[in-house]
């Protein structure tokens, strides 16, 4: 799911430069502040002072170069992952992600995917430079006098194992439970704004907020939890540290050393704090980006409701519709069993049935959203498993009961169709769905804003909109799927009449347990599913 960017390794290099120059400039510091205590000739303090100025500049410098290279490395990262992630759902999205929640699923999207950034931010890149930046740091103090060399190896050791395991331990739960956590509260925010008007009306505000806190609160303890478990790891870290110059100052006091090298061996420990001091953290958060990238792993595994097929065939000429035999279903049960039905080019069929009856599954059966479980549907001949669900979506379109008009201007919702098309074209697409006039008597024309989901429109003039959307995508077989659902009986009449009038020699398919509605004149096929 995730592939790494080259730039990472450069950002590695700048980290170690960086840490690498902290570590420097406190020893080469000690050393030069002990040494002119001695008063020796200015020519010796000369090489030191550069290099003190030369540490000092470049850990800045280093630091900022390494910060720019590496978010710029985890942002792109991220960027690709999120573009693989949004690919595979728009596959699973239509048929596959019904049962779950809407705010557990944007979590998943925007808050576990940024845990790509964590793992190389936070995880990945301090953990490498600290190690890289302490082996050489004992390197060093070794060879100025390996008894100290290996003390400090040791608390490097307790550092960068025991202290992160011991730290890991004590949060795990926690940091397991934070990311599902953080959805669940989400998923919760999410529905309690949706549902508002409902809960107001019910006067259920009080068990709603309640639940809320609870969930709120759930995820509190979790993080109180983690944060108990950092503050252990970085107590535990200044004990390491503190022993290992405690150290170094037993054995450089009994060592046959100058008072420069003695000043090195005491100081340079004590900037391995500044070094290791991440990597409690990043133990810990480890845990917790496991959890998240699970969580995204999860969902990108979810199965696709249709498998494309692995040699499409071309998209046939004709426009004629049939299904032999159809059986479709979820779960353990079946919706339809042995449906037919043939819908030649041009004709209008009335699909009627009460609730529950499978209007919809065949509707998305028809745009290859769900794969038939037996039986086939065929265009001009060819099973629509031949053809990868593009294909059919590029013929066959779809109008539903609720179908989605986005939080922007009537333009914009139009040229979702169709991007680039003239402004003609637009107005003959809302003439031809009845909302013309409508559109023409605004101040604001084509550019007026319709709010979100469509708010500043009523129930008929959104689904006209929709309409002429579909118009505008000039697919030739229609289906609409109870499109006049939340409409009075004349406003649901008028629409149906003119969606039939408007679309011509396409074919059209009416899925709808009001069938009484289409106007008299329709010549069409009624079909009624039990
Ligand atoms: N994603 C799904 N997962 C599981 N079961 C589903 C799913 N979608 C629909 N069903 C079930 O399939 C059956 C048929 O549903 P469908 O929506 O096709 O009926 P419908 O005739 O369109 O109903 P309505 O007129 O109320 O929209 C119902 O029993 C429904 O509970």
């Amino acid at each position: 799911m995730i592939k790494p960017d080259r730039r990472l390794v450069l950002a590695l290099l700048l980290g170690v430069a960086a840490a690498g120059s902290s570590v420097a400039l406190l020893a080469t510091s000690a050393w030069l502040i002990t040494a002119a205590s001695a008063q020796p000739p200015v020519l010796l303090l000369m090489v030191p002072i550069v290099a003190v100025r030369a540490f000092g500049v470049g850990r800045g410098v280093f630091r900022y170069v390494e910060r720019l290279v590496s978010h710029d490395a985890a942002y792109r990262v991220l960027g690709e992952t999120r573009a693989r992630i949004t690919g595979r759902l728009e596959k699973i999205a239509p048929g596959g992600l019904t049962s779950r929640r809407k705010g557990d699923l944007l979590a998943r999207l925007v808050l576990d995917v940024d845990a790509v950034l964590d793992l190389w931010l936070r995880v990945l890149l301090p953990i490498a430079v600290a190690a890289v930046t302490a082996a050489a740091t004992v390197a060093l103090l070794a060879l100025l006098l390996p008894a100290a060399g290996a003390a400090v190896a040791l608390a490097v050791l307790v550092a960068c194992t025991v202290v992160p395991w011991l730290t890991a331990r004590t949060a795990e739960r926690a940091e397991r439970n934070l990311a599902g956590a953080r959805g669940d509260v989400a998923a919760t925010a999410t529905e309690t704004l949706l549902t508002a008007a409902d809960v107001i009306a019910y006067n259920a505000i009080d068990s709603v907020l309640d639940d809320f806190s609870r969930r709120d609160a759930r995820l509190a303890a979790a993080e109180r939890r983690s944060a108990w478990s950092t503050g252990l790891g970085s107590a535990l870290l200044v004990l390491c540290i503190g022993g290992a110059t405690l150290a170094a100052l037993v054995l450089g006091s009994t060592a046959n050393i100058t008072g420069a090298v003695f000043a090195v061996l005491v100081l340079t420990p004590l900037a391995l704090a500044d070094v290791l001091g991440g990597i409690p953290a990043a133990a810990q958060l480890a845990i917790r980006v496991r959890a998240a990238l699970a969580r995204v792993q999860e969902l990108v595994d979810t199965p696709e409701p249709v498998t494309e097929p692995t040699d499409p065939l071309p998209l046939p000429t004709g426009r004629g519709l049939q299904v032999k035999l159809l059986r479709v279903g979820y779960d353990d049960s079946d919706v339809l069993d042995g449906l037919s039905l043939d819908m030649p080019a041009g004709s209008r069929v009335v699909i009627t049935g009460p609730s529950g009856s499978g209007k919809s599954t065949l509707a998305a059966v028809l745009l290859r959203f769900l794969e038939p479980r037996g039986g086939e549907v065929l265009l001009d001949g060819v099973d629509l498993a031949r053809l990868e669900g593009d294909q059919v979506r590029s013929v066959v379109g779809l109008l539903t009961q609720e179908s989605h008009v986005f939080d922007t201007s009537i333009r914009e919702n139009l040229l979702l169709a169709k991007p680039g098309v003239s402004d003609l074209q637009l107005w003959k697409a809302l003439y031809r769905a009845r909302l013309g006039i409508f559109v023409e008597n605004l101040p604001d024309g084509l550019d007026t804003m319709v709010g979100e989901h469509g708010a500043k429109l009523s129930g008929g003039e959104r689904q006209r909109l929709a309409f002429a959307r579909l118009l505008l995508a000039d697919r030739d077989v229609l289906v609409l799927d109870e499109p006049t659902e939340h409409l009075d009986e004349e406003t649901a009449q008028a629409l149906l009449a003119d969606l039939f009038a408007a679309a011509g020699d396409r074919t059209v398919v009416l899925l709808t347990h009001r069938p009484e509605l289409v106007p008299p004149h329709v010549t069409r096929q009624l079909v009624c599913l039990t």
